[in-house]
């Protein structure tokens, strides 16, 4: 058995009503362990892709959908939406509207409930979902009574508990404070403990660059790079053209070797630009 989490092969997809292809001949693979940043102007298909990894798309959501996603090496063209959902999940952007329970302890146990999970393995998976999302001790509060980071810790545990191998948010963070923004790639960072995948979607270039492993960029249903941060972060040119940022200290490295006519590394995390700097100079 390979280590392949996600394949897209030639995927190309569009909507009954709109004029053109969203997402036109997307190739990419994730292995297990390794968690993948979708970034992309508004409008570029990040969603779509996003929809087409569970099934919802074109399942639930129609649409003309050409080439193959494999998820575990099952193309999910050939797998129900709900057999999908045992092993991708999804946290959307507002987790209120994820939210339905009374307590946290019953909103965890809802999505188990439709699985069918028995109730004393229900019980083990609640302790260990909140643990791993720190929100222990918190069982018998009102999920309303969160603040906003922890009402999205808590619809991540949600889908933790139903135990997927693969973990989607799209656009998890843009609600939420900077506290709110580190407590969600907290947890995205501890899926990789879990051997597990996770896919992001979202707009802050400095905590993807930190905290994924690949990047893929999509413009107007085209995968225009693919790689690590510093593979894609550091194609500065193709960022601008796109309208996107790269990481700051990216682009301070580019700015400063182009006015000094310098070659320090372009870095794209502050650790590795304090580093690229120093050997500048020595
Ligand atoms: N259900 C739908 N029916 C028709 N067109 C749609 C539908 N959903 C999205 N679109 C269109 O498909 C294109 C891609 O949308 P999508 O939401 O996937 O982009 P996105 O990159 O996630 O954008 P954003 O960053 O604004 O969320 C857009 O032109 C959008 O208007």
């Amino acid at each position: 058995m390979t280590n392949e989490a996600v394949r897209v092969e030639n995927l190309t997809f569009q909507y009954p009503d709109t004029e053109e292809e969203v997402l036109k001949n997307i190739n990419f693979t994730l292995h297990f362990g390794e968690i993948l940043g979708i970034v992309g102007p508004t409008g570029a298909g990040k969603s779509t892709l996003a929809m087409c990894l569970n099934g919802l798309v074109p399942q639930v959501i129609e649409g003309e959908l050409r080439g193959d996603v494999f998820v575990k090496e099952k193309n999910i063209n050939e797998t129900s939406v709900a057999e999908i959902s045992e092993h991708v999940g999804f946290v959307f952007q507002e987790p209120e509207n994820q939210l339905s329970q009374m307590t946290i302890e019953e909103e965890i146990a809802f999505g188990m409930g439709n699985l069918g999970v028995a109730r004393e393995e229900m019980i083990n998976r609640i302790k260990e979902s909140l643990e791993q999302v720190g929100l222990s001790g918190f069982e018998k509060r009102s999920p309303l009574a969160l603040s906003g980071g922890q009402q999205q810790r808590l619809a991540i545990a949600s889908v933790m508990a139903m135990r997927p191998s693969i973990m989607i948010m799209d656009e998890p963070t843009s609600m939420l404070d900077p506290k709110g923004k580190n407590e969600v790639y907290d947890v995205l960072q501890n899926l990789k403990e879990f051997n597990m995948t996770g896919i992001i979607i979202d707009h802050e270039v400095e905590r993807i660059a930190t905290y994924c492993d690949k990047i893929l960029v999509l413009d107007e249903g085209q995968v225009k790079a693919f790689g690590s941060p510093e593979e894609v972060f550091t194609q500065i040119e193709l960022l601008q053209q796109l309208q996107l940022n790269a990481p700051q200290v990216t682009g301070f490295l580019y700015q400063y070797n182009r006015q000094f006519n310098r070659r320090a590394k372009l870095a794209t995390t502050v650790g590795e630009a304090v580093t690229s700097f120093e050997s500048e100079y020595n």
